[in-house]
């Protein structure tokens, strides 16, 4: 399958610490998994990715699009949903995806339908003049996810969208993504083996700002011999190897 990202040898450090080493990597349509325990870089790798921030050295390519040289259609091309999202509470559901249009330069008359297929993919429809300070956290999260889509973005990246929330929210957050994944080249970073066994087709494996496995959920269960149920175990294989024990 075609690549949508691109990246190659990409380094970020914060002063004096190093939280990304010489990432490579491409990210095809479907759902890739970024998997990774605390500190292991993964809002780094989003980070650079959505643009908030520069990577020190490397290079990365969204169909075609340099960050920097065309940084406008790039953002354009890219939905986020930071791990710290919050929006005003006391706006409701739709005012606050209208004002997320504008914001990411949805033009006007195109807005209003762009909010409504938002909120449809998000399952948010009968929410939608519900106030965000009455929402729950799955229904906070579905709208953060909503805030990213605005625009019609080809690249989702969604940092950390399970965590914190109960085993149903996270289901039916599961289902939507799932279904953008059929469309959408979506990165996702967790901390669960259970969202890599529900929700994705690849699965990257990040520590310590290494790239430590990079293929598709089956190549990795085939390789190590293991099961979906077993992706906890082969996780902490992985992590383990070349570490002194
Ligand atoms: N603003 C910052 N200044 C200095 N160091 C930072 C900063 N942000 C992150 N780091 C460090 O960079 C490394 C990678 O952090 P990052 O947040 O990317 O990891 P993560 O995999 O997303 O972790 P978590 O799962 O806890 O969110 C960590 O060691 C972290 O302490």
């Amino acid at each position: 399958m075609t690549s949508t990202v691109r990246m190659s040898a990409v380094w970020h450090s914060y002063r004096g610490h190093t939280a990304l080493r010489g990432i490579d990597m491409s990210l095809p349509v479907g759902v890739t998994a970024l998997l990774g325990p605390n500190g292991a870089g993964k809002s780094t790798l989003m980070g650079v990715l959505s643009t908030v921030l520069r990577p020190q050295h490397g290079r990365i390519e969204l169909n075609g699009l340099d960050p920097v040289r065309d940084r406008r259609r790039y953002r354009e091309s890219i939905g986020f949903l930071p791990q710290n999202f919050t929006a005003p509470g006391r706006l409701t559901v739709s005012e606050f995806l209208t004002l997320s249009g504008w914001w990411r330069r949805v033009p006007r008359a195109e807005r209003r339908d762009a909010v409504r297929w938002a909120l449809d993919s998000t399952g948010l429809g009968e929410r939608r003049t519900s106030k965000v300070d009455k929402l729950s956290g799955g229904m906070l999260r579905r709208l953060g996810v909503a805030q990213a889509l605005v625009n019609e973005p080809t690249v989702l990246l969604l940092d950390e969208p399970t965590v914190g929330l109960d085993p149903r929210q996270r289901n039916a957050l599961r289902e939507v993504i799932t279904e953008l994944g059929r469309q959408h080249t979506v990165l996702l970073s967790t901390h669960l083996t259970e969202d890599v066994a529900a929700l994705a087709d690849r699965v990257i494996v990040l520590d310590e700002g290494q790239l430590v496995s990079d293929s598709t959920v089956s190549e990795l269960t085939d390789r190590e011999k293991a099961t979906a149920s077993d992706l906890d175990e082969v996780y902490e294989r992985l992590l383990g190897a070349g570490k002194p024990a």
